[in-house]
């Protein structure tokens, strides 16, 4: 497998201000055991509401961050202890951020990592040329960044990714804030490199139509845990197993038993217990109420079905939208009463 992770974890020890010089110190588990693979040349979607992880687990698996727990390898190497080895054969996109020289014109920001990335000359013209001719960068190679629009900046930072011809490429909502066309050249594009290179591709998004149009795989994780690994088609079908119970105890104290619920994330008094979403939640509380120092509690319903339910959402809005244009233009089209 190209990508290999085993009961990876990530957990953040945060220290936050509580009074003049009080500072409670609590742990923030933001990669709960997450097992998948990828298999070289897989286009797989990696979603999740914000604050899920995902940005965590893609952090890792560049070498930027280490894991606290499990086991993680790209192309067989630990990113963490070779990352510059690594760096030679991944590409990373963050869609929020661009890695390309504000004041310079594209083609210097090129030039820069054709140098620091010691690129053999021949491979760097060949990446080049046919990353401006597929993104259409070819006018604006010497335009500087800071002029550049978000669709042009976001082609642009795609093709600084890809200039080292990397084996994979990671992709953080490489769509955000792009135009209907942008985002279908982008689309196009990532494409083309999958099926026509053969690059492996994991892709963060927030929009439902990059999954659909690119990925037949799809994984979901929510507070840490991957929560789903398939086909779009069963993506309905997360969410709806747990809710969860948020906890405020009057101090820290073991996990809670109370079965069928079962502790997912303890931090200081505050703990969260999922717990199926068929059962009442009343008799659970109840329990709780008797047998615990109970501060504070609420339900939450899964973060993950929200987005989900969003996505969908802003998809049907769009298919409604494009309907009423194309009624619309079939009135105008429609043949007027003659006149003679
Ligand atoms: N350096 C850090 N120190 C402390 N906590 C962190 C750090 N980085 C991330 N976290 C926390 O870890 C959790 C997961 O964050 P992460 O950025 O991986 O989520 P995400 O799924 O990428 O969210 P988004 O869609 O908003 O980008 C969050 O609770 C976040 O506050």
């Amino acid at each position: 497998m190209f990508i290999e992770l085993d009961r990876v974890e990530k957990v953040f020890d945060v220290r936050k201000k509580t009074g003049f010089l009080r500072r409670e110190r609590r742990e923030v588990r933001a990669v709960d055991s997450i097992s998948f693979t990828v298999a070289r040349g897989e286009m797989v979607g990696y979603i999740g509401p914000n604050g899920a992880g995902k940005s965590t687990t893609i952090k890792m698996l560049t070498g930027i961050l280490t894991p606290s727990g499990g086991r993680l390898r790209v192309a067989g190497i630990d990113p963490s202890r070779e990352r510059t080895r690594l760096a030679r054969r991944i590409g990373v996109v963050f869609g929020q951020r661009t890695t390309l020289w504000w004041d310079l014109p594209l083609i210097d920001s090129y030039r820069l990592m054709h140098r620091m990335y010691r690129i053999p000359d021949a491979r760097y013209r060949e990446n080049l040329d046919r990353c401006v001719e597929l993104l259409e960068l070819g006018e604006l190679l010497d335009v500087p960044v800071r002029q550049l629009s978000l669709g042009q900046r976001m082609r642009g930072d795609i093709a600084a990714a890809l200039l080292h011809d990397p084996e994979v490429l990671y992709l953080d909502e490489p769509t955000i804030g792009l135009d209907v066309i942008s985002k279908a050249k982008v689309r196009e594009f990532l494409r083309e490199l999958n099926t026509g290179r053969g690059t492996t591709v994991l892709l963060t998004t927030h929009d439902l139509q990059d999954i659909e149009q690119l990925c037949r795989r799809v994984m979901v994780i929510d507070h840490g845990r991957l929560m789903y690994d398939g086909p779009l088609t069963g993506l309905h079908e997360v969410g709806e197993s747990e809710r969860t119970l948020v906890v405020d105890l009057e101090r820290e104290l073991p996990p809670i038993e109370a079965g069928p619920a079962r502790v997912v994330r303890v931090e200081g008094p505050r703990q969260w217990l999922a717990f199926p979403a068929s059962e009442s939640a009343a008799p659970l509380v109840a329990r709780i109420a008797s047998e615990y120092p109970l501060v504070d509690l609420s339900v939450r319903e899964p973060d993950i079905e929200a987005v989900i339910a969003q996505m969908y959402a802003q998809q049907a809005e769009r298919v409604a939208e494009r309907r009423g244009a194309e009624e619309a233009g079939e009135r105008v089209g429609e043949p007027g009463p003659a006149v003679s």
